[in-house]
């Protein structure tokens, strides 16, 4: 009987202005207990297959246990039609165990799709490297942010490369045709569209040692594609870039303090202003912010704001902008900021220590918009291993 475990962890994405660009593993894990008996021959399951889950959803019956219908199985299935092979290996059992809150903004669908894809390795003994491992995940997930995080760990950006014409065609192919059809849909034989070689890449940051991760889960779902849906087509300049004369001035206040009299009125006047310029330079501040030791509490709250997704999202979770807006270290200690983290609703907040404190405040505004919630405290998480017994 070959047996083996494949551990993924779950992610928050985003992290502030991150948006589809940046994500964070963490220390709750996917894990599927895979066992396969290569010496039956034949068998009477579906793709020879058979599923059993414990976890998340487990009661609701959210997961199905129908490997034709399962986004794990159908993962693993488009990578091994990919390799020219069909089916599961005769009798092949995958029993899943799933602590990941499911539909919260904890990746628990990049982790499933990652552990798809590295099922489909293994299972098919396939000789795919961890940057193909990526390429498979892409022409699912399509945003890299959790499914980077999920496949390499840690806290990483990630990047798309410009894709010839035709592969960005190969790219864009709808999921529909990409991952095999549910419910048992008969088999054409049809070889599905492979992944163009190298569609996104990653680059791991540093993290430091002193900063822990508090989620606080609310005891509703947001949908990702939900949560994207409400996001606009185009931005305004100023929550993108900054306006050019302010920020040319700006720095000028901090690097001649000795400026006195008008010239110093005018550029305080002006600072407010140059406040209001966003994502760019949040972004760019981030990753050197977070690897910092001792972590500097005022530059990672400033480098954590984001204009792109999470005011958007607010109408989907009740008390989102209280809670980014009321809480900063100076209010709160052992605060270093606080985000949506992923689509939502969780809200990730980063912190050194008062990790109880920090959990209450924002559970207490979430419960006067009565909804109840769970929190956990993580830490940064390795990507995903496959342990053989
Ligand atoms: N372990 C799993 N096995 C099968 N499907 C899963 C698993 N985890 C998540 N999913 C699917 O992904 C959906 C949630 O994805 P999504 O809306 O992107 O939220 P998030 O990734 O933030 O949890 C679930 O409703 C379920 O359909
Ligand atoms: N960048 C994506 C991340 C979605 O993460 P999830 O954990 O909510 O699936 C987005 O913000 O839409």
């Amino acid at each position: 009987m070959e047996s083996f475990v494949i551990k993924t962890p779950c992610s928050s994405a985003n992290i502030g202005p991150g948006f589809d660009v940046i994500g964070l593993a963490l220390s709750v894990y996917l894990e599927l207990h895979v066992t396969i008996d290569r010496s039956k021959t034949s068998s009477e399951k579906k793709l020879n297959c058979t599923l059993s889950y414990e976890g998340q959803g487990e009661d609701s019956g959210e997961i199905s246990l129908d490997p034709t219908s399962n986004l794990l199985t159908r993962v693993a299935l488009y990578v091994l039609r990919c390799n020219g092979q069909r089916c599961f290996p005769v009798e092949t059992h995958v029993h899943i165990k799933n602590p990941i809150p499911l539909g919260r903004g904890l990746g628990s669908s990049g982790a499933a799709v990652v552990a798809g894809v590295m099922l489909g390795k293994e299972i098919g003994k396939l000789d795919l490297d961890i940057d193909r491992l990526f390429d498979f995940c892409l022409m699912i997930e399509r945003h890299p942010d959790n499914v980077g995080a999920a496949l390499y760990g840690g806290f990483v950006g990630t990047y798309l490369k410009p894709l010839s014409p035709e592969d960005v065609a190969r790219a864009e192919i709808p999921l529909a045709e990409v991952l095999p059809s549910p419910q048992g849909g008969v088999d054409t034989g049809e070889k599905p569209p492979e992944p163009p070689y190298g569609i996104g890449h990653h680059i791991k940051f540093p993290w430091a040692k002193e900063i822990k991760a508090i989620a606080i889960i609310p005891n509703f779902q947001v949908a990702t594609a939900k949560a994207r849906e409400v996001l606009p087509k185009s931005y305004p300049r100023a929550d993108v870039v900054s306006y050019t004369t302010n920020f040319k001035l700006f720095p000028q206040a901090l690097v001649y303090p000795q400026v006195r009299g008008p010239i110093q009125v005018l550029l305080v006047a002006l600072t407010p202003a140059c406040l209001q310029t966003f994502n760019m330079q949040r972004i760019g501040l981030l990753p050197v912010a977070l690897g910092q030791s001792p972590p500097d509490p005022d530059l990672i709250y400033l480098a954590m704001q984001d204009k792109l997704h999470q005011q958007y999202r607010q109408a989907l979770i009740p008390g989102l902008s209280e809670i980014t807006e009321s809480m900063s270290p100076s209010t709160q200690k052992g605060l270093l900021g606080v985000c949506l983290s992923g689509a939502g609703p969780t809200i990730l907040a980063l912190a050194t220590d008062h990790f109880d404190e920090i959990a209450a405040n924002i559970i207490s505004k979430f419960t006067k918009q009565g909804i109840d919630c769970e929190w956990k405290l993580l830490e940064p998480a390795e990507g995903t291993t496959v342990v053989r017994k």
